[in-house]
């Protein structure tokens, strides 16, 4: 069973791409600390939370957070969307908010923006929670070639549309412990679903 593991990790990394060096992650991850230093050096610029959205963020989070130079109080918050698989489906809640958010600013990182979903309905529940502002902060912003449901407000990195792994990041569960980033071959990704050409019967009607 463990060498099935091993083997399918590492038959996933032989076909995929390095397309962002250990070194430009963690450049990356210093132009996200900078501007978190700046927006929050000011006197009276207040206390945040900072939410890290787990499992994804751990590595983000744990990089950036000593380099953050001002106060602040640090929690998580766990969210999944897509589970052990490539495609996203529903926000699954499993950490709820514990601390009191209401009238903080709250400053959200996570690693990846890619459709947008998660990070909207992250935002949205801490607003409807009495949040006074959350600033969104990711370490990459995929670029889809579409609007999506929310816009970060600090970006450590673009990348193109390709499912990625490293930093944090998961295919199938291998590869967060990667410190760059690697574009999964297409190859290797689930086929989609198929699309069904007639409605299935509803079990419970007749
Ligand atoms: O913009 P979206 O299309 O919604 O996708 C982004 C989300 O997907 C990843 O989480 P995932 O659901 O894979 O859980 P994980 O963090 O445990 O890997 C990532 O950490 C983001 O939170
Ligand atoms: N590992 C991984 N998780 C994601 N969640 C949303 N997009 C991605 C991606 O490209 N890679």
């Amino acid at each position: 069973m463990q060498d099935f593991h091993v083997t399918r990790a590492q038959a996933l990394l032989e076909h995929a791409q390095e397309i962002v060096t250990p070194s430009q992650v963690q450049a990356a991850v210093g132009q996200v600390a900078d501007v978190l230093n700046e927006r929050f050096k000011a006197p009276g610029a207040g206390f945040p939370l900072v939410l890290g959205v787990m499992g994804g963020a751990v590595v983000f989070t744990g990089t950036l957070l000593p380099q953050l130079d001002f106060p602040l109080e640090f929690d998580y918050i766990h969210v999944s969307r897509y589970g052990d698989d490539d495609r996203g489906g529903q926000v699954v809640w499993k950490v709820i908010p514990r601390q009191n958010v209401a009238g903080r600013t709250i400053v959200v990182l996570d690693d990846i923006l890619d459709e947008g979903e998660t990070l909207a309905h992250v935002k949205q529940r801490l607003l409807d929670m009495g949040a006074a502002e959350v600033i969104i902060a990711v370490f990459a912003d995929k670029d889809i070639g579409r609007n999506k449901p929310i816009v970060a407000d600090i970006v450590g990195l673009t990348l193109p549309n390709a499912f990625v792994v490293g930093f944090g990041m998961d295919v199938y569960g291998y590869w967060r412990n990667l410190p760059g980033l690697w574009a999964i071959s297409p190859q290797d990704l689930k086929p989609a679903e198929p699309e069904l050409e007639y409605p299935v019967p509803d079990a419970k009607a007749s």
